[in-house]
């Protein structure tokens, strides 16, 4: 894990932390919106269409009661009961049909059964003496459940749904309480389908809601045409058959979800009451729309917001990691210069936000200091060299002999030139001076250390004696000069054959302990003949001067002297 992070760049990780953080809002957003948003509407949806289905029942209970009501009433009317003249009490049964026009039949039959006076003068003379709504009608006001017409069909006029009836019928009694007819009244089941209507707003037939009104044997009485006087047989029927009421979601034998309230009309506790089951349904998908779509619209916004989020977090990732890269750079640069020994380069002020630019100017300062450091340590060592190289200068001049290379020393030779100048004299032939003056020598110091620099020292001066003549001297001067003198010479360009000869020796490479080198020499060479004045300083000035003269004009050769 860590070392997946660990390869992530900053402006991959800011990125990816703001859509972690989006989808998880989201996810959460999403969860609630179901969670309450698709619940509460579901709730709202239940309850309403709970509502529905008792304000169906209330008016199929009403219609029904009046009825009933109607009925009590028609058969207590003097007309009614002492039904001798039929003119009279037609009269009266069709003022009550215009009151309540959806009592499509009110009639009067004898005991017989013969239909004795009518509205309309409709079967008139019929006898219905076996109709089931007469043989309830003897025993007691009664209401016979729904049913097609059977002699009115042919009779009423024509409508675009089939006659279909709720008949309420009661006994006629004479004085002394003996039944001598009976009163029937044919309700048309249109007056149903109407307040079914009346209910179903158009908002709420536009989102499929439907009431269903079923008998008790699970026959659709009313409700969407597919299932009129077809059975049906569902949770929410089996629930408000045992008289409960409320709402619940079920799938239909359409294979549907659908929200459905239900309850049923009549009274429990009268086994002569109509007892219908009144559903209102509606499909789930339609009751949850808005809040699906709601669901849909926040899942929209919510990808667009993060999309939006994730591309401001990848330029704001970029913004802030710009400054961390620039100083990266610059100390990539430092170290780069810091290595080679050159002087670093400044660490530039970044200009952004705060921390970026505290970080720049710790990094300058540190730099700076470092820096400082560094020359104060290089100019340390400096002085260190310089007073060493002094205090050896000073403990050689007090000794015999060089100490590091075993030759004699700048003393050895100032005491042994005023001899070798008096036996040139002597035997008459000349003497020279060779100034050798190492070049590259500080090279080999700095790269391998002053240990090889003090070896190469002495590898060059055991050169330098193998050279010459076992007569001749090999003197270390200071540092890497060194002087050879040359005795018992032809001439000038003998001993300048000698100093070209000892350079050639001087450009092979020496083997050290830990490096092999190559280095070279100036030199610089003075005769002094057997007739010349013997003038120590000025012998060794000229070589001097020509050694110089050598290293001014590109290092490595041999000049010679001009003569004293
Ligand atoms: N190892 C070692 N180094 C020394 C000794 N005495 C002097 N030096 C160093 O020898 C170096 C002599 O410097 P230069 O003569 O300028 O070196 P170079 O590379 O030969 O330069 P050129 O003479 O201009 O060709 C200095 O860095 C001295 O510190 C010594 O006894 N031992």
């Amino acid at each position: 894990m860590n070392s997946f992070f660990g390869k992530l760049r900053l402006s991959s990780l800011m990125t990816l932390a703001v859509c972690a953080t989006v989808a998880l809002t989201v996810a959460l957003q999403l969860t609630l919106v179901s969670h309450f948003a698709v619940r509460q509407s579901s709730e709202e949806a239940e309850l309403r269409l709970q509502q529905l289905s008792w304000q169906m029942r209330d008016s199929l209970n009403r219609v029904i009661e009046q009825a009933i009501g109607d009925a009590k009433l028609l058969t207590q009317l003097p007309q009614v009961r002492h039904a001798q003249n039929p003119e009279e009490a037609r009269t009266v049964l069709e003022s009550l049909q215009r009151t309540f026009p959806d009592y499509a039949w009110i009639g009067i039959a004898d005991i017989d059964g013969a239909v004795t006076a009518s509205t309309g003068r409709m079967l008139e003379g019929a006898n219905v003496g076996k109709r089931p709504w007469f043989l309830a009608g003897i025993q007691g006001v009664h209401a016979t459940d729904y049913h097609p017409a059977v002699l009115l069909e042919k009779i009423l006029p024509k409508t675009p749904d089939p006659w279909r009836f709720v008949d309420v019928s009661g006994p006629i009694l004479d004085r002394s309480g003996k039944p001598v007819g009976v009163l029937g009244m044919h309700l048309s089941w249109e007056w149903a389908r109407r307040h079914a209507r009346t209910l179903l707003t158009p908002a709420l037939r536009e989102y499929g809601a439907e009431i269903l009104v079923i008998r008790d044997d699970g026959t659709v009485m009313l409700g969407p045409q597919s299932l009129v006087e077809r059975k049906v047989n569902t949770t929410s029927l089996r629930l408000a058959q045992k008289g409960m009421t409320g709402s619940l979601r079920e799938v239909w034998p359409d294979g549907r979800a659908y929200l459905t309230g239900y309850s049923q009309t009549g009274d429990m506790l009268d086994p002569s009451s109509l007892r219908w089951t009144v559903l209102v349904r509606q499909t789930e998908d339609r009751a949850l729309e808005s809040a699906v779509d709601l669901k849909q619209r926040m899942l929209g916004w919510s990808a667009l917001l993060g999309m939006v989020l994730a591309v401001a977090a990848v330029l704001l990732a970029r913004r802030l990691t710009r400054p961390m890269a620039v100083l990266r750079e610059a100390i990539e640069r430092v170290t780069a210069a810091t290595d080679a020994g050159k002087e670093p380069p400044p660490i530039p002020q970044i200009d952004g936000f705060l921390e970026a630019q505290i970080l720049s100017s710790t990094m300058r300062d540190l730099v700076r200091s470092e820096t400082a450091h560094r020359e104060a340590l290089i100019a340390l060592n400096e002085r260190l060299e310089a007073t060493v190289a002094e205090r050896t200068a000073e403990l050689q001049a007090l000794l015999l002999r060089d100490v590091l290379t075993g030759l004699p020393n700048r003393r050895a030779l100032l005491e042994a030139l005023p001899e070798t100048m008096s036996r040139a004299r002597r035997v008459g032939r000349p003497s020279a001076l060779l100034f050798l003056d190492m070049d590259g020598f500080k090279a080999v110091n700095d790269n391998h250390g002053h240990e090889e620099g003090d070896e190469l020292l002495r590898q060059f001066g055991q050169r330098l004696v193998q050279g010459v003549r076992k007569t001749d001297m090999v003197a270390r001067l200071a540092g890497d000069e060194f002087v050879v003198v040359l005795e018992m010479l032809t001439d000038a360009a003998h001993a300048e054959d000698t100093a070209r000869k000892l350079l050639a020796r001087m450009k092979e490479a020496f083997v050290l302990r830990t490096a092999t080198v190559t280095v070279g020499a100036s030199i610089g060479v003075a005769l002094h003949g057997a007739e010349d004045a013997p003038d120590l300083d000025a012998w060794l000035a000229r070589a001097d001067h020509a050694m110089y003269a050598v290293k001014r004009t590109g290092k490595n050769g041999v000049a010679l002297a001009a003569s004293a």
